[in-house]
C-alpha cells in the first residue's frame, strides 16, 4: 500500500457522532464556527501566507517574510473590512509569531487596564491603527520573575516635568520584549519610580524608541536583537529585543497613572485602584495562552493520529495487511489522554475567558474583590495546560516514530515555537507558587470564611477529609460526581496537609519555601479539580448532533481516569482511594479506550483545522502520506543537485587519500 488515503476514507465511516457539529462544539457556537472556518480558508487559499519553507530561511530572510505577512495581513484587515475578532483570527491562522502579537495583546491591553481615560483616547486610537507600534518591555537581562526586582529607573524631574528613564546597570538592560529588536515605535517600560530619591514601586511608562520618519533609534537607545532562539523557523519570526536607556526623558503624562499618579509637583498619589492591577496585562494574557493551549495542542494530537491510522507495522497474516498502529494498546493509552485534553482544555479556556470578561468588567466599576480568584486561576491553568501542552507536543512527535523527527511532519517546529509558553508570562512553577499562596490562604480562612468560587468545593472540608471513595466495580467509575469528588477530595487532603505542616514553621515564608515543591503538586491538583469540573459542567449544558454528548461524555472519563491513574500516588497517600479502586479506575481506561478508538478520526476532524494551519504531511486531511513524503524529499533544494558543495572540495580527496595536498 503506497498511501493511507484509503485507511482514512474507511475510518471516518466508522465515526459514531455527527462530525459537522462536534466542530461546532468544538468551535463554541455555529457562528464561532463559521467564522473561524472562512478565515482559515481565507490564510490556506493565499500564497504569502505559505509557511512550509519557514525552516530552510535564514534569520534575516526569514523576519523579512514575516515583515511582508503582517503587511499582507493588515492590508487584508482594511479592504476586507475585518472586525477585531476576524483580524484576531487572521493571525492565529497565519501562525508566524510576530510584533504584532505583542502590538495586540499586550501594548493595547496595557494601556486599556492600566492608563487613565485621557491617555487611552490619545494611544489607542493611535495604536489600533498602527500608527505606533508598541511592545512590553518588563523582564531585564537580570530579573524577569521577580518584577519588584527591576532596576530600570524612571526618575521624575520637576525642572522639566518629564521622567528619565535609565538602565543604570549591565543587568538593568530590557531583555525579551518581542518586536522590540527592529520593529516596534513604543514600548511599556516598566521601571522603579523615583521621586525626591525615594522608590515608589515599579510602574509603567510609555516610552518612544524610535523616530517615526526614518525608524532610527532616538538618542539615548541602544536597541538590538538579543539572537536566535531554540528551532530554526519557530519563533525566529519574532525580533526579541534588548534595550538599553541613557537618561532618556519622556513627559510626565507618559507614565501609566491608572493605579498611581505622579502631580506636577512631584508627588506621588495612590489611588484606590489596587498595586496588582499593574499586573493586569499579565492576567489577560495568560488567559489567552489557556485559550491557546487547546489548538496547538489539538494541532500535534491530529497529526499523531491521522498518521496512527496510516502507519501499520507488523502482524500480517496470509500476506493482509500489518496492523495500524493506532491498534496498539500501548499507542492508544498514549495517544487518547492527549486527544482527550485537548477537548478538556478547550472547555476550561472558554470558562476562562468567560471569568476573565467577568473581571474585566468588575475592574472597569472599580471591584476588585475577584481579582485575587481570576489571579490564582489564570497563573494556574496556564501552568497546567502550557506544561501538557508542550510534553504533549513532544508525545506526538514519538507517537510518529521517526518521521515524526522530520520537519516535514509539522511537529518539530510546533514544539519549538510552543514550548516558551512553559516561560513566558510567568514561568510555571513561579506561577504554580502563586497558586499555593491563594490556596494557603484558603485553607488556613477555612473555620471563619466560606472559600468561594473554585476554592467553595473546600466548603465541605470535614466530608472531603473524612469519607471514603466508594467504587466497588470499574462501571461505577462512570459517574461524574464520583469522579470530581475524588479530585476534590485529594485536592482538599493535599492543601490541608500543607497547610499542617506549614503551621509548624515559625517563620511562614520559611515554610513556604521549605514545602514549595509539596506545595506546586498541591497546587496541580487543585487546578486539576478546575479543568475536571468544567468539563462536567460543560457537560451538563445542551450539546445538539447525534452522538456529540455521548463522545464528550467518553473523552471526560478518559481525561478524568487518565489524570487519577497518573497521580495515583497522590490519590493513595491521601488515603480516598484504595489500590483496589485505582485499579479498577485504570480498567475502566482501557474499556473507554477501545470507545474513542472507531472516533478517534472523526474527532480530530472535529478540529476543523486546515492542511495549511497543520504543515505536516503526516497530519495530511487525504492521509496520503508516503508519497507526499517522497516527493517532500527531493523537493528539498538540498536534493537540488547531487553533488553537494564540498564534496569535491572535502570528501574526494579523502576518498583519494589526497587530503595532504587539499585546500582545506
Ligand atoms: C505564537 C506563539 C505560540 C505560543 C502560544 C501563546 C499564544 C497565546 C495567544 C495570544 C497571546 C499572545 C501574546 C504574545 C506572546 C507573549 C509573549 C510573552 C510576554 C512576556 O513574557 S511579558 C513578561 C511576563 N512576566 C511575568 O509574567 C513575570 C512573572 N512574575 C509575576 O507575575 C510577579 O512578579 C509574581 C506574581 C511572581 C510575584 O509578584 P510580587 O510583586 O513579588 O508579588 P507578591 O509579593 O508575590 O504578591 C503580591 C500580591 O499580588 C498578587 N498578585 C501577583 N500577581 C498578580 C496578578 N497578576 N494579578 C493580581 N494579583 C497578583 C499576589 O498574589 C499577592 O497577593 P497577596 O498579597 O498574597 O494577597
Ligand atoms: C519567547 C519568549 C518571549 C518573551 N517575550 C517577552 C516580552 O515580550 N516582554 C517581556 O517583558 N518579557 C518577555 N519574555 C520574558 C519572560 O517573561 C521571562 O523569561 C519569564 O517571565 C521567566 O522569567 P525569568 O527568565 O526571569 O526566569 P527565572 O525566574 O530566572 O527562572 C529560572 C528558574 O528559576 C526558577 N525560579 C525562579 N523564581 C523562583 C521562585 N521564587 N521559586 C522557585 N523557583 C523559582 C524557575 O522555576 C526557573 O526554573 C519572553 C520570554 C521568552 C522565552
Amino acid at each position: 500500500m503506497e498511501g493511507g488515503v484509503d485507511y482514512l476514507i474507511d475510518e471516518r465511516k466508522k465515526a459514531q457522532f455527527d462530525v459537522e457539529a462536534m466542530k461546532v462544539a468544538w468551535a463554541g457556537s455555529r457562528q464561532a464556527f463559521e467564522l473561524s472556518d472562512r478565515i482559515a480558508k481565507l490564510v490556506a487559499n493565499d500564497p504569502i501566507f505559505e509557511k512550509f519553507s519557514r525552516p530552510m530561511l535564514g534569520r534575516k530572510e526569514l523576519f523579512k517574510n514575516s515583515l511582508r505577512k503582517v503587511a499582507h495581513a493588515w492590508k487584508l484587515i482594511i479592504d476586507l473590512r475585518l472586525s477585531e475578532e476576524e483580524a484576531k483570527l487572521l493571525r492565529h491562522y497565519i501562525d508566524e509569531p510576530a510584533y504584532t502579537d505583542l502590538q495586540w495583546e499586550m501594548f493595547i491591553p496595557a494601556i486599556e487596564g492600566q492608563g487613565t481615560e485621557e491617555q487611552k483616547r490619545k494611544w489607542l486610537p493611535l495604536a489600533r491603527k498602527m500608527q505606533v507600534i508598541g511592545s512590553y518591555a518588563q523582564t531585564e537581562l537580570g530579573h524577569g520573575s521577580n518584577v519588584q526586582g527591576l532596576e530600570t529607573t524612571a526618575t521624575f524631574d520637576p525642572q522639566t516635568d518629564e521622567f528619565v528613564i535609565h538602565s543604570p546597570t549591565l543587568t538593568s538592560s530590557k531583555w525579551w520584549p518581542g518586536g522590540t529588536a527592529k520593529v516596534s515605535t513604543h514600548a511599556i517600560v516598566y521601571a522603579r519610580l523615583i521621586l525626591d530619591g525615594q522608590f515608589h514601586g515599579v510602574h509603567g511608562f510609555i516610552v518612544q524608541l524610535r523616530n517615526l520618519e526614518n525608524h532610527t533609534p532616538l538618542p539615548g537607545i541602544t536597541v538590538g536583537d538579543i539572537g536566535m532562539k531554540f528551532g530554526n523557523g519557530a519563533y525566529n519570526t519574532m525580533d526579541n529585543g534588548v534595550i538599553r536607556f541613557n537618561h532618556v526623558h519622556i513627559p510626565r503624562n507618559q507614565m501609566l497613572m491608572r493605579v498611581s499618579q505622579v502631580t506636577r509637583e512631584g508627588k506621588f498619589v495612590q489611588s484606590d485602584v489596587p498595586r496588582q492591577l499593574l499586573y493586569g496585562t499579565m492576567v489577560y494574557v495568560r488567559q489567552k495562552i489557556v485559550a491557546d493551549a487547546s489548538k496547538a495542542l489539538s494541532r500535534a494530537v491530529c497529526i499523531a493520529t491521522r498518521y496512527s491510522a496510516v502507519r501499520r507495522q507488523f502482524g500480517s497474516r496470509n500476506g493482509g495487511p500489518e496492523i495500524q498502529v493506532i491498534d496498539y494498546k500501548t499507542q492508544q493509552s498514549r495517544l487518547f489522554p492527549l486527544l482527550a485534553s485537548a477537548y478538556a482544555f478547550r472547555f476550561v479556556g472558554e470558562w476562562l475567558k468567560w471569568l476573565y470578561t467577568d473581571v474585566k468588567q468588575r475592574l472597569e466599576a472599580n471591584d476588585f474583590s475577584t481579582l485575587p480568584e481570576a489571579h490564582a486561576c489564570t497563573a494556574g491553568l496556564k501552568s497546567l495546560t502550557t506544561s501538557a501542552t508542550a510534553d504533549g507536543i513532544e508525545e506526538c512527535r514519538k507517537l510518529c516514530g521517526g518521521h515524526g523527527y522530520l520537519v516535514s511532519s509539522g511537529i518539530p517546529e510546533l514544539f519549538a515555537t510552543y514550548v516558551p509558553a512553559c516561560t513566558f508570562e510567568g514561568d510555571n512553577v513561579v506561577m504554580m507558587l502563586q497558586v499555593a499562596r491563594f490556596l494557603v490562604k484558603t485553607v488556613s480562612e477555612l473555620g471563619y470564611k466560606q472559600p468561594v468560587g473554585t476554592t467553595a468545593y473546600m466548603r465541605r472540608v470535614t466530608a472531603l477529609m473524612q469519607s471514603n471513595c466508594a467504587v466497588r466495580t470499574a462501571e461505577e467509575w462512570l459517574n461524574p460526581g464520583v469522579v470530581v469528588e475524588a479530585f476534590e477530595a485529594r485536592s482538599t487532603r493535599m492543601a490541608v496537609a500543607c497547610g499542617q505542616r506549614l503551621a509548624k514553621f515559625e517563620n511562614p515564608e520559611e515554610g513556604f519555601a521549605e514545602l514549595s515543591a509539596d506545595l506546586v503538586e498541591a497546587s496541580l491538583a487543585h487546578c486539576q479539580v478546575i479543568v475536571v469540573s468544567k468539563f462536567v459542567e460543560k457537560l451538563q449544558q445542551e450539546i445538539p448532533g447525534k452522538g456529540v454528548k455521548r463522545l464528550l461524555e467518553v473523552l471526560f472519563y478518559v481525561y478524568a481516569l487518565f489524570l487519577l491513574h497518573k497521580h495515583q500516588g497522590d490519590f493513595l497517600a491521601t488515603g480516598y482511594l484504595t489500590p483496589k479502586q485505582a485499579s479498577l479506575a485504570n480498567d475502566q481506561l482501557r474499556i473507554l479506550y477501545s470507545k474513542v478508538r472507531p472516533n478517534a478520526i472523526a474527532l480530530v476532524d472535529s478540529f476543523n483545522h486546515t492542511d495549511h494551519l497543520l504543515s505536516s504531511i503526516l497530519g495530511r486531511y487525504d492521509g496520503n502520506v508516503y508519497p507526499k513524503l517522497y516527493e517532500a524529499a527531493f523537493n528539498d533544494p538540498f536534493n537540488d543537485s547531487d553533488i553537494a558543495d564540498g564534496i569535491h572540495q572535502y570528501v574526494q580527496p579523502m576518498l583519494r587519500q589526497e587530503l595532504h595536498s587539499a585546500k582545506l
